[in-house]
This record gives structure tokens, C-alpha cells and sequence, in this order.
């Protein structure tokens, strides 16, 4: 924050002499205050801010032309060798704020010692977020020849190979708690020459069930390693915990409170409807494509992944799923084909409350008590389940490119939850929109079909939400819909609800599972030979076997469309909205301008070119 000089405060002339001293100081004192508005007014460029060259050149290749906020503060007290905890908002560049020092560092001790050594150590909670570190690590030092090597930890191999990977001692490590003090403990990897540790989603990584993997590392450091840990949700007694553990004297920079109104690029909308309300607008937001563009979509659990996943297909509306069943290979593949622009939908189940049952009420307490009092501390470790990955998350992160819009189809159970979902979108500048389907207290149990646990507490969870985004400077906005015009779509939503029974959620949940697995391990070899040919294996193609196909809910008809055109959701529009589409190129593009336009996939030679299609057969026989 730019603070103001107080001019007013002049001292009596009678003990002018006596505070001569002390006004000095303060002079001297607002002169280096002032310094530091100039600066910060002046907005200093990556090479200002005393990076190596090699770096800034990477920087300036990725297109990065001046340091976000974060990175102008945060960069600066790291390369002077400060503990840094750090609180600032989804994707506002938090990544190069912490991987850059240590860089940075790691190229200055290669000038005077080369012995080989880990120097750093980056903590995250997910294998997703690992893989992107890992890539990002890779960008910035693309000038730095082989004086940096980076491995991740989070990978599908064996303990065997992991060890090699070990044995080359690459200079920073990225990883999760849990497999990093796996391989500390085999021996694999040594931590006694460490330098930096950084502790992304610092949050997160602590409340994860890695308390103990934590608390293991953290006695295999050697005493005054350089601590970096950033967060968009830390809670005063999360920082408390943390600068317990790690950090000497830390500096805090808390960003979000700096975050001012006209810098916000994110529209939040929210609907409260009844339970079988969603899936109906849902279903009209799609097929009438009101949301333009790349869309996340986060449910509550896996079942109802596949359940919405089946429901679009009655309508033809293409989707890709992401869960904690999948294997981790598929996973990272459906985001990096979706920051390709490959598919339009993602659907994602937002596990955490449901893999962590117990920890659920827990956090939402936790949040309740910000302020008045300490969070308890979690304990996750009884609550694990079946054979999901519990390194899985994507709302966590990941830097999901140019979502268009961030659907809350169920509400999550927290409002720091809300906070890193929404901010999958409007990222690096961008815009984007949020909406969230709340289903109000009398309304729920309504639609037993339809109806789930989570959804009981919406209002109180949105209350949350509101007051935590209002802290933000952030506001959400009811977004309503035309009941009457929904009414014509009913039947079609009914006839499509009902196709997708809970058969056909089971056995396209096993079918992809089987097919995603088998394509994960069998054809690894044969695509890492073939790397063009990756692109073949669609994540969003049908599931709907069991499923009854009815073919004309595929079609909108256009008596069913109101005479209003139709407008698509976007920043300022609240409140009505119609549905008809107005769209000159219509005869073109199939009557109501069919999904995949736009953003069009097209796999060289089609069918006849496609690798799964010879495997497929080969499995039939
Ligand atoms: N200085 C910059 N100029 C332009 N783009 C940037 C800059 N710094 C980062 N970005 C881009 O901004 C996006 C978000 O960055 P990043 O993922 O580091 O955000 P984050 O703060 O870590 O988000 P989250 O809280 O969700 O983890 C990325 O696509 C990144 O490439």
C-alpha cells in the first residue's frame, strides 16, 4: 500500500530543539518511504529487480513483460535472503515470484562451487500443480544450459527409477510432503545442502494430512534454510503454525488488502434455484452457448462428474472429465490439452471435502472462528478413502489457460475453496466470470434425484463466500433466469435426467476408468516414440453406452426458443436472460451453431488416422 506523509503533525516551536533529533530521523525515514513509492510508482522492470540476465531473457521469451505486483515485492526480499510469507491473489504470478530467487540462487553458488547439491526444495500439494512447477522451472532457466537440472518427484514410476532420477542430484526438487520425505528417507535424496525451501499453497500443504511428512522434513534441513510460502488463503493461525516451524523472522506481505476494485477483472454471479434448476440452466447455458469459451465446471464428488458428464451428452454437448480415480498421466494430459484449446468443458470434481469427509465441517468452522480465535489445527489422516489419489486437486494452482468462465455447479463447502475455484479464471489480467448455483434452505430435498448432502448448507456457505470476497474488494451478484422461459425446456431436461440412472453413471465411470488406464500404461511407450500422436486420445468423447440415447433432445427446436435474442453471460449483464440465438451465420454452422466452432479439433487424417481406432479392434478379439 502507498503510504501517505502526514504533514499535519508539526511539532510546538518551544520543543522544536528538543525533537530536532528524532524529526531527523523521521525525515530520513519518509525520504525512504517515499523512495519506495517512486519505485513502486515507477514499476520496475525484472532486470531492476536484479535477476540474472539468463533468467530475465527467459522472462522476456515467455512474453512477461514487466513483474506483476507480487513478483516486484516478493523477488526483491527473497534475493536478499529474507523469509518471505506471502498472501496474494489467485493467478497474479505468485510461480516466478518464488522460482526465480531461487534460481537465482542456485546459479550464483555455481559460480564459485560446483559441487553437485539440492539447494531447492519446492513443496506443493498436488501432483498436478508439481507437473506445471516443473514445466515452469524448465521455462525460466531455458537459458541457463545445463547449470540447472529440476526434478519432479511426483511422477508414476518406480522406486528404482525415482532413485536414478535422484542419483544426477538435480539442484531443485518439486514435490509433494509426502513423497518428498519418502525419498529423504530412503536415502534417495539429501537434504543436508539445502538452501531454499518454498512452500506453495502453503495452506494447503499444511492441512493436507502432510503435518507429519512436514514435521520429518523439516528435522532433515540443515538449521537457516531460506524459507519462501505463498498462499491466496492464509489464515493468520495457518501463518502462525508455519513461522512456527520454518521460518527465522519472516517478512509478511499480505497483497490481497493492496488488491483495489479497479483492478478486478472477475464478474461473480450466483443463482439460487431449486436442485433440478441446475442442471436445467446448466443444460440452456451449454446448448445455447449463453458462456462463450473455455469453461471449468466443479462438482461435488465423482459420481456426479459422470452424472453431468452423461446428462450433456443426451443434449450433444461435448465435456472432459478430471477426478481423483483417473490416472495421474491422463489428468495432466486433459489440462494441458485444455490450455491447448482442445476442449471447450472440463468437469472436475473438487474432492477435497469429500475425500477429507471429516474435515469438512472442520474448515467451515475454521473460517467462522477467522479472527476471534486459533483454526484447529486438521487432522486428515483418518480420513482418507478407496483408491483415489489424495495428491489429486485442480482447483488448487493449476494455471488453467483463458477460462472463459468458472461454473459452481455445487457450491463448495468453504469460502477459501470458492476463492481458489474462481480463480481458475481471470488469470494474469485476463477476465472472466464466476457462477455458482446455490440452492436455497427451503429448497433443499426438494428434487430427490437430484438432491445431495453438500448442498444443505449453501446459504451459510455463500454468506461466507460473500464476506470473504468482500474483504477482496469483491462482490457477487444474483443472476436470474427467465423461469417462464426454462419452462419450455423442462421435459427435455426430465427425459435426459432420467436416462442417466445410477447404472450408467457406474458403468461409465468403470468403462472410462478402464479405457484411460489401459491407455495410460499400454500406449505410453507407443506415444512417447510418436509424440504427434498424442492428440489422438480425446479425453471428452462419449461414455454414454448404458445411458438411453434420445436423439431429440441432440436438437434445440426453434419453437422452443423466445422471441428476445439471445444474450450471452458476460461482465454487467444481470438479471434477464433470453434465450434466442442471434447469430447471421446460423445456415453455416448447423442451426443453433452445434458445439466445437471456434475452437475446432482436428486430428490429422480423422478416423482413418486414429491409433485407438486399430487398438480398440485389437482389444476385441
Ligand atoms: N509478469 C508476468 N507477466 C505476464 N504474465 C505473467 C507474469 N507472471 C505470471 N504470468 C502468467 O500469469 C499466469 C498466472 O501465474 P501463476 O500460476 O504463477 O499464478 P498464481 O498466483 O500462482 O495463481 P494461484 O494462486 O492460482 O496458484 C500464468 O499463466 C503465468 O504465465
Amino acid at each position: 500500500m502507498k503510504r501517505k506523509l502526514n504533514q499535519d503533525d508539526e511539532p510546538p516551536a518551544a520543543d522544536a530543539a528538543a525533537v530536532a533529533e528524532p524529526e531527523k530521523k523521521k525525515e530520513k525515514k519518509e525520504k525512504k518511504e517515499k523512495k519506495v513509492v517512486v519505485e513502486e510508482e515507477k514499476e520496475l522492470s525484472f532486470a531492476e529487480l536484479g535477476l540474472d540476465p539468463r533468467l530475465v531473457q527467459a522472462v522476456a521469451k515467455l512474453g512477461f513483460e514487466k513483474p506483476t505486483l507480487v513478483q516486484r515485492r516478493a523477488i526483491p526480499l527473497a534475493l536478499k535472503g529474507e523469509d518471505v510469507l506471502c498472501k496474494a491473489k489467485t493467478g497474479s504470478g505468485k510461480t516466478a515470484a518464488y522460482v526465480l530467487p531461487v534460481l537465482q540462487g542456485v546459479l550464483g553458488r555455481k559460480k564459485t562451487d560446483s559441487t553437485p547439491h539440492t539447494a531447492g526444495l519446492i513443496l506443493v500439494p498436488t501432483r498436478e500443480l508439481a507437473d506445471q512447477v516443473h514445466k515452469a522451472i524448465e521455462e525460466f532457466s531455458a537459458f541457463c544450459a545445463k547449470d540447472i537440472t529440476a526434478a519432479k518427484l511426483t511422477e508414476n514410476v518406480s522406486d528404482a527409477v525415482q532413485r536414478s532420477l535422484l542419483a544426477n542430484v538435480p539442484d531443485v526438487v518439486v514435490s509433494t510432503p509426502a513423497r518428498a520425505w519418502k525419498s529423504v528417507d530412503s536415502g534417495a535424496l539429501s537434504l543436508s545442502q539445502l538452501q531454499y525451501l518454498v512452500l506453495d499453497e502453503a495452506d494447503l500443504v499444511l492441512s493436507y494430512g502432510y503435518d507429519e511428512d512436514m514435521e520429518n522434513l523439516s528435522r532433515s534441513m540443515p538449521k537457516g534454510v531460506q524459507t519462501t510460502m505463498m498462499s491466496a488463503t492464509l489464515l493468520s493461525a495457518e501463518l502462525d503454525t508455519l513461522k512456527g516451524i520454518f521460518c527465522r523472522n519472516p517478512t509478511l506481505l499480505d497483497l490481497n488488502e493492496e488488491f483495489g476494485d479497479e483492478d478486478e477483472k472477475l464478474t461473480q454471479y450466483y443463482v439460487r434455484c431449486g436442485e433440478d434448476d441446475k442442471w436445467l440452466i446448466s443444460y440452456l447455458i451449454f446448448k445455447l452457448q449463453l458462456i462463450k469459451g473455455p469453461c471449468l465446471i466443479f462438482v461435488a464428488d465423482i459420481d456426479r462428474s459422470y452424472r453431468l458428464k452423461l446428462f450433456f451428452e443426451q443434449f450433444s454437448i461435448r465435456s472432459c472429465i478430471l477426478n481423483s480415480e483417473l490416472p495421474v498421466n491422463t489428468r495432466i494430459k486433459v489440462i494441458e490439452e485444455f490450455n491447448r484449446g482442445i476442449y471447450d468443458i472440463i468437469i472436475a470434481s473438487d474432492e477435497r471435502s469429500e475425500v477429507f469427509g471429516d474435515e469438512k465441517e472442520e474448515e467451515t468452522k475454521g473460517e467462522e472462528e477467522e479472527g476471534e480465535g486459533e483454526k484447529k489445527k486438521k487432522t486428515n489422516k483418518g480420513g482418507r478413502k478407496g483408491k483415489r489419489d489424495e495428491e489429486y486437486g485442480v482447483s488448487r494452482g493449476i494455471d488453467f489457460k483463458n477460462v472463459a468462465a468458472v461454473v459452481n455447479f455445487d457450491l463448495p463447502t468453504s469460502a477459501s475453496s470458492y476463492t481458489h475455484r474462481i480463480g481458475r479464471t481471470a488469470r494474469a489480467g485476463r477476465t472472466g466470470i464466476a457462477l455458482s448455483f446455490v440452492i436455497p434452505k427451503e429448497l433443499f430435498g426438494k428434487h430427490k434425484p437430484t438432491s445431495i448432502k453438500s448442498c444443505e448448507r449453501d446459504e451459510k456457505v455463500l454468506a461466507k463466500i460473500v464476506r470473504a470476497q468482500g474483504k477482496m474488494n469483491r462482490k457477487l451478484e444474483p443472476y436470474n433466469f427467465s423461469k417462464e422461459q426454462m419452462e419450455a425446456f423442462r421435459y427435455r431436461m426430465n427425459d435426459a435426467l432420467r436416462a442417466v440412472t445410477k447404472v450408467a453413471i457406474r458403468e461409465a465411470r468403470t468403462r472410462e476408468l478402464r479405457q484411460e488406464l489401459l491407455r495410460s500404461e499400454t500406449l505410453k511407450r507407443y506415444f512417447e516414440e510418436n509424440p504427434a500422436e498424442l492428440s489422438h486420445l480425446r479425453h471428452d468423447g462419449e461414455l454414454g453406452h448404458k445411458a438411453r440415447q434420445q436423439a431429440h433432445l441432440k436438437h434445440v427446436p426453434d419453437y422452443l426458443l423466445p422471441k428476445e435474442a439471445k444474450k450471452e453471460i458476460t461482465k454487467g449483464s444481470v438479471g434477464f436472460v433470453p434465450f434466442k440465438k442471434v447469430d447471421k451465420d446460423k445456415k453455416h454452422k448447423g442451426k443453433f451453431g452445434g458445439k466445437g466452432k471456434g475452437r475446432s479439433f482436428k486430428v490429422g487424417g480423422g478416423r482413418k488416422g486414429d491409433p485407438l481406432k486399430t487398438f480398440k479392434v485389437r482389444r476385441k478379439k
